[in-house]
């Protein structure tokens, strides 16, 4: 799904062209257990992806176009009384990220995409893994999977209606579902980077840190740029693929830098509403700085074939009551599952 000729037809609907944005990057199709109000299964939610995005094997079905980035993560041990992860220790650990824009098109201009995407595989020396997959919008759209399906729905509608005029999915999605409005405002009040390595990226979901005595702190993180924001130039949105090559000039400067930023909530703050943010004067502690050295094409980069699945997680980070977390871990699996047959069957010639 290209979302440029989206962006001309809805002209001036401005709710419409930025949920119409996300929901290209998390697009389901009408599956029966959406219309049933049932959990949609994995093989509904990425069958849904490919009717919106096309079938591009060998890729992943949402996130498709991105680029695989190493490096390490350097905690400052301002986190270890919080958590027993060996990741929050003081000292280094491996990273193979990934950078991308959403969407399940791997040609897609990335002058059209609104959000960006940070996934990280992080591996401490002892061999625990932590993978986080992260966007640069701190909220997201809808609160359930159910909720999702319907605005994909909708959203394929609105798509749809780019050829025959109107949006009329779109709107009423919007009717019986206000809470996607605070995410439609954030995009609004908060154009793209110019760059990967100029945004921000978010965890969206809360997870919770468990210590050595197995007390819980509900937290939220995200990783925060040391170069400045900029917001996205004119020029670059009719700049097909400025992401990679700018990050590559970026690199050939220097590493390029984030702190990760853990927020604690308080008690009474929802843990599983990833529609809603938690109050700006909650806790925030910086725990350490994500490095990167180095970006090399996905087609055949060391992050070609990880899921970043978020539910990957090292003994002392758990996952929160999020709905959307179990949703998106069957999900990537069966994406993953699909890509790495059409790699092996092309591997094989077949
Ligand atoms: C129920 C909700 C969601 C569904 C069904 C979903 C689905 C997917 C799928 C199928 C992929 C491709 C996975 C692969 O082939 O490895 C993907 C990638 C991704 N998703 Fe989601 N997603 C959801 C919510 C979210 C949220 C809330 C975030 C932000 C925190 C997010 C961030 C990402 C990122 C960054 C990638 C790219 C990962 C990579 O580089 O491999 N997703 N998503």
């Amino acid at each position: 799904m290209s979302r440029l000729p989206f962006r001309i037809v809805a002209g001036g609907a401005l709710t419409v062209v930025t949920l119409g944005s996300i929901a290209g990057a998390y697009a389901y199709s009408h599956g029966l257990g959406g219309l049933l109000g049932t959990q949609p299964s994995a093989n509904q939610i990425v069958d849904g992806f490919e009717a919106v995005s096309g079938k591009h094997p060998g890729f992943r079905r949402n996130h498709a176009k991105g680029v695989c980035v190493t490096g390490y993560f350097d905690s400052n041990g301002n986190a270890a009384p919080l958590s027993r992860a060996g990741v929050f220790a003081a000292g280094k650990s491996q990273v193979v990220g990934r950078l991308s824009i959403g969407g399940g098109n791997p040609a897609q201009a990335d002058g059209a995409s609104n959000v960006r995407s940070l996934a990280l595989r992080i591996v401490t020396p002892g061999g625990g893994e932590w993978r986080t997959a992260m966007n640069s919008a701190p909220i997201f759209p809808v609160r359930s999977p159910e909720a999702l399906v319907e605005m994909l729905a909708a959203s394929r509608q609105a798509h749809d209606a780019t050829t025959y005029g109107g949006n009329p999915g779109m709107d009423a999605f919007m009717k019986t579902h206000p809470e996607a409005a605070r995410f439609d405002q954030w995009l609004r009040d908060h154009p793209p980077s110019s760059g990967f390595d100029n945004a921000a990226y978010y965890s969206v979901s809360a997870f919770r840190l468990i210590d050595r005595d197995g007390h819980a702190q509900d937290v939220r993180w995200r990783v925060e740029p040391d170069d400045t924001y900029t917001p996205l130039a004119d020029a670059q949105t009719h700049d097909t693929d400025f992401l990679e090559r700018g990050l590559a000039e970026r690199l050939r400067q220097g590493p390029v830098r984030w702190h990760m930023v853990i927020t604690l909530a308080q008690p009474g703050d929802v843990t599983n509403d990833a529609t809603r943010q938690w109050p700006a004067n909650r806790t925030q502690i910086d725990v350490g700085t994500l490095v990167v050295q180095r970006e090399e094409p996905q087609i055949d980069g060391p992050c070609r074939d990880i899921s970043f699945d978020p539910l990957k997680l090292p003994d002392g980070i758990a996952p929160s009551d999020d709905p959307l977390l179990k949703a998106r871990s069957a999900a990537y699996a069966e994406s993953h599952e699909r890509r790495v047959h059409e790699e092996q069957r092309y591997a094989a010639g077949k």
